[in-house]
């Protein structure tokens, strides 16, 4: 059993696959606690996989986003597995301070600061920008690095520093610009 806070299908706000529909699973829980986070705690419910799979099934994307809470907290490779075997493609949504199961098909790693990083692969950084050196992200092992504003509020401040280090691409959380989930 995993405990989730949420299902639901929507478009991928933010980073490289922005725009693109997906279904979010959302679990519950975290390991940390960032002041700024834009997600709603709440208790959850303990699912069976196969609930999981039952309501991922009612919706037509083959992109399903796990995320959290701090997904990593609660899944595996069997259970990787059977999203592949569903024909899912697997994207998590992380903080990169847990080990991931393999076989995940494309991982945001969106660090946080004082915290210690265990991945040694992600396919896209995520920042929050709160003023921060972004530097220290730059020699992580991705391939694409995106700073994104903090509840759509320092945008601005988004968009010099970027232009101040071009190896980073702006990522606004496009789903609050437009109303959706
Ligand atoms: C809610 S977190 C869940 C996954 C994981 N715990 C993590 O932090 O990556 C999903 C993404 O939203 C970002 N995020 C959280 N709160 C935010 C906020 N207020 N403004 C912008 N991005 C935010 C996180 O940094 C992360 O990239
Ligand atoms: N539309 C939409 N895109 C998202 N990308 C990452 C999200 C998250 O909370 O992990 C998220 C979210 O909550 N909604
Ligand atoms: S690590 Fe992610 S889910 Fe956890 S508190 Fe921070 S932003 Fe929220
Ligand atoms: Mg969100």
């Amino acid at each position: 059993m995993r405990k989730i806070n949420e299902i639901f299908y929507s478009l991928q706000g933010e980073g490289y696959h922005t725009g693109t529909p997906a279904v979010f699973i959302r679990f519950s829980g975290c390991n940390l606690k960032c002041g700024f986070c834009d997600t709603r705690h709440e208790d959850g419910r303990m699912m069976g996989d196969e609930e999981i799979l039952d309501e991922v099934g009612k919706y037509p994307a083959r992109m399903v986003i796990l995320t959290g809470g701090e997904p990593s907290l609660w899944i595996d490779e069997p259970f990787i597995d059977l999203l592949h075997k569903a024909g899912k493609y697997v994207c998590i949504e992380t903080n990169g301070t847990h080990f991931l199961p393999t076989g995940i098909d494309w991982v945001t790693c969106s660090p946080k600061q004082g915290t210690k990083l265990v991945l040694t692969r992600m396919n896209e950084v995520k920042v929050v920008y709160e003023g921060q050196n972004i530097d220290v992200y730059e020699s992580l092992p991705a391939e694409h690095f995106f700073l994104q504003p903090c509840s759509c509020s320092n945008t601005r401040e988004v968009v010099d520093c970027v232009m101040r280090h071009p190896k980073w691409r702006l990522s606004l959380q496009t789903h609050k610009l437009i109303n959706i989930e």
